[in-house]
């Protein structure tokens, strides 16, 4: 593969403590706005400014399908990847209603449907295989798929607008795949980072945990993140990884949504970790192993819904408060400025 992006470190003190000092002199009790200012102050640091500014945010939907869907780990068929990425593109999904609401543009990527889709406008065709191969036989994908998978997120990236990119997936049987990722990058046991996906019973849960252990052993000792991805990862996860690394190699801000999206964050982190520094967690998902891997990224989430949808639909809603964060730096008066008595 080409060299990957590579994502230096935003640590700027002296910015920091400027930053830090616009907030505290706002007109509000300190650190008052809780969240919202240690979120103005990432945003600051991203865009090397005391008035970050977003701009022309993107929402990009990945979608691809899954050999070990077959497998039965989750609880509806893979034909639903490709009519969700019609109903993303008619207008009719939860995430479409979102970024509509918020003035969201919306993108989907085909990154390895097993469909083929007439081209339309919002769809980036952009197809590395009909989906992965079953990795309870060998690996997912080849090394050579998973590099191509990786350069086509850096393009679909480079390709887009704006100083912001909200990261979205859809493809049965992912939540598997990123399950797969958090435990054997966290050494963490797969009971404690596999939960229902789609919504498995009790029975099906077990089920599931019982096929992702097979396929834990079926690749021992691969522990590389590439290698890793490769083995158990899906094309729409490393094209994510991809399109983490470049956008956080151009310092734009990524919005991260749940289980699936962090996966793919969790991976990119493993190859650079500085791709943190321009990450804002979205929500907690209530897939179970969310809140594992948000700790092992060290991710603090914005929100806490009950959410367990994925395709950006968490990112969407927290989409404001970023805004929000902005619009406190740029706009609220100081003490001085206001004429507020300050701190007796
Ligand atoms: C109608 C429908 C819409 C969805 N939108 C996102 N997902 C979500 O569910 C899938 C992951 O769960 P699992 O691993 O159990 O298959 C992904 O496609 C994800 O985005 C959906 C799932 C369904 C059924
Ligand atoms: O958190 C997610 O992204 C998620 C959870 C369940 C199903 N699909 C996605």
């Amino acid at each position: 593969m080409n060299i990957l992006p590579q994502v230096t470190d935003l640590q700027d003190e002296p910015l920091a403590a400027r930053l830090q000092h616009h907030l505290d002199h706002k007109t509000k009790p300190l650190g008052s706005l809780g969240r919202l200012e240690a979120l103005a102050l990432q945003l600051g640091l991203i865009q090397s400014s005391t008035r970050p500014q977003l701009l022309h945010p993107q929402l990009v939907v990945f979608a691809a399908d899954h050999g070990l869907a077959a497998r039965g780990v989750s609880a509806y068929p893979s034909d639903v990847t490709w009519q969700m990425v019609e109903n993303f593109l008619s207008g009719g999904a939860a995430v479409s209603v979102l970024a509509r609401q918020h003035g969201l543009a919306l993108t989907v990527v085909d990154a390895g449907v097993r469909h083929h889709f007439t081209p339309r406008p919002g769809l980036l065709q952009r197809k590395i295989g009909p989906g992965t191969a079953d990795m309870l036989d060998g690996p997912a994908m080849s090394e050579a798929e998973c590099a191509s998978a990786i350069e086509t997120g850096c393009g679909v990236v480079r390709s887009l607008p704006g100083n912001v990119l909200i990261f979205g997936e859809m493809g049965i049987g992912n939540t598997s795949s990123a399950a797969l990722l958090l435990a054997r990058l966290s050494g963490e046991p797969i009971e404690r980072c596999a939960g229902r996906g789609t919504g498995l019973d009790d029975a099906a849960l077990q089920r599931k945990i019982g096929v992702l252990q097979a396929v834990l052993q079926r690749h021992e000792g691969v522990d590389a993140p590439l290698a890793v991805l490769a083995a158990m990862g899906g094309f729409e996860i490393a094209m994510m990884v991809g399109a983490v690394l470049q956008a956080a190699a151009e310092r734009r801000v990524i919005l991260v949504d749940g289980f699936i999206v962090s996966a793919a964050v969790l991976v990119a982190a493993r190859l650079q970790p500085h791709v943190l520094q321009r990450c804002v967690f979205a929500h907690q998902s209530d897939e179970a192993g969310h809140a594992l891997m948000l700790r092992q990224l060290g991710g603090q989430p914005l929100l806490q819904l009950s959410l367990r949808l994925g395709e950006g639909s968490g990112a969407a809603l927290a989409w404001p408060l970023l805004v929000s964060a902005c619009r406190i730096l740029a706009e609220m008066a100081s003490f001085e400025a206001a004429g507020v008595s300050q701190q007796a």
